[in-house]
């Protein structure tokens, strides 16, 4: 009720132990704090909080809109509700290195398990829009290496994603993922890889835990999670995956309404208040406080 049962250096080591265990880590982006109780009610691993989800949340493109407050206020209303540890996207970390080391200090305030940041000029773009810019290697490895020494959490993440492949190719990719290792990263990100063998080639020269994104609707083919594990691959995030599902339903249902008129024949694909009830733990308030609040469907 009201807030987690564990504390944000609890849920970072559960993180690292559970890369340790070498399995795939399903990480489903969540819209908000609500649907990152429903990932946790459902047995993922981890929520991830997406920046294209942040910005899409405010009406924004996914280019670099968005500041650091309005992404840490997300991040902390959602890791405040949840258990699951929490990856956030801090895009290229706001500017300079010593922004990204402000940067993890406010995300690791927020209670975050960790974060990415990237290797795209300012002002970025999503992974998935063609015409990005990456910045020299070393100014990256300069990022990282900033973002690692601001770190007062030594369990806190830090993943370094590159942009590299639509710029570089893959030699790029590895090249870059083994200097942001050297640099300190504790992961990395190698974003819009096409297809499994891309993945592969990664997997085989880069030593750290790899994270793959599947977004859909983008350049990476959809690998399924048997896949990703069988590759080596250490988390999966869905980012975009559960705004999409839920403004698909929403922009159906509105519709049919508007069409006829009544939510009649929209109910069976509504969650129930119950559901929903359930979800933000109803039952711990009435047990509270009976007086307060109760209800019987
Ligand atoms: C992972 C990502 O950075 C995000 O913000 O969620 C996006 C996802 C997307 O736009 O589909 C990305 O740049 O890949
Ligand atoms: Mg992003």
């Amino acid at each position: 009720m009201l807030h987690t049962a564990s504390t944000p250096h609890e849920r970072r080591a559960a993180l690292r132990s559970a890369l340790a265990s070498g399995r795939l880590l399903r990480f489903p982006g969540a819209f908000n704090p609500l649907s990152a109780r429903l990932i946790q009610d459902l047995g993922y691993d981890g929520v991830y909080i997406s920046g294209a989800v942040v910005s899409a949340d405010l009406a924004l493109p996914d280019i670099g809109l968005t500041t650091l407050t309005e992404v840490a206020g997300r991040g902390a209303q959602i890791a405040r509700v949840t258990d699951l540890p929490a990856i956030i996207d801090a895009d290229t970390g706001f500017g300079e290195p010593l922004n990204a080391a402000r940067t993890v200090q406010v995300l690791e305030d927020a209670g975050l398990a960790g974060c990415h940041l990237e290797d795209q000029v300012n002002p970025k773009r999503c992974g998935h829009l063609d015409g990005k810019s990456v910045v020299p290697a070393i100014d990256m490895v300069r990022r990282i290496r900033a973002a690692v020494r601001a770190r007062r959490d030594p369990d806190f993440l830090i993943c370094a994603r590159t942009d590299a492949r639509a710029v570089e190719g893959v030699p790029g990719v590895i090249e870059r993922a083994q200097a942001y290792v050297d640099a300190g990263a504790d992961m990395v990100f190698p974003e819009a890889l096409r297809d499994a063998q891309e993945f592969a080639a990664v997997r085989a020269t880069v030593d750290a835990p790899l994270l793959a994104n599947m977004t859909e609707f983008g350049k990476s083919e959809l690998l399924d999670a048997e896949t990703l594990e069988s590759l080596g691959i250490n988390v999966v995030i869905y980012p975009v995956t559960s705004l999409r599902l839920a403004m698909g339903a929403a922009e159906e249902g509105l519709r049919e309404i508007r069409a006829t008129g009544t939510q009649a024949g929209v109910l069976e694909r509504m969650q129930t208040r119950s559901r929903l009830y359930d979800l933000l733990d109803y039952p711990a308030y009435t047990a509270f406080d009976g007086d307060v609040h109760d209800f019987t469907a």
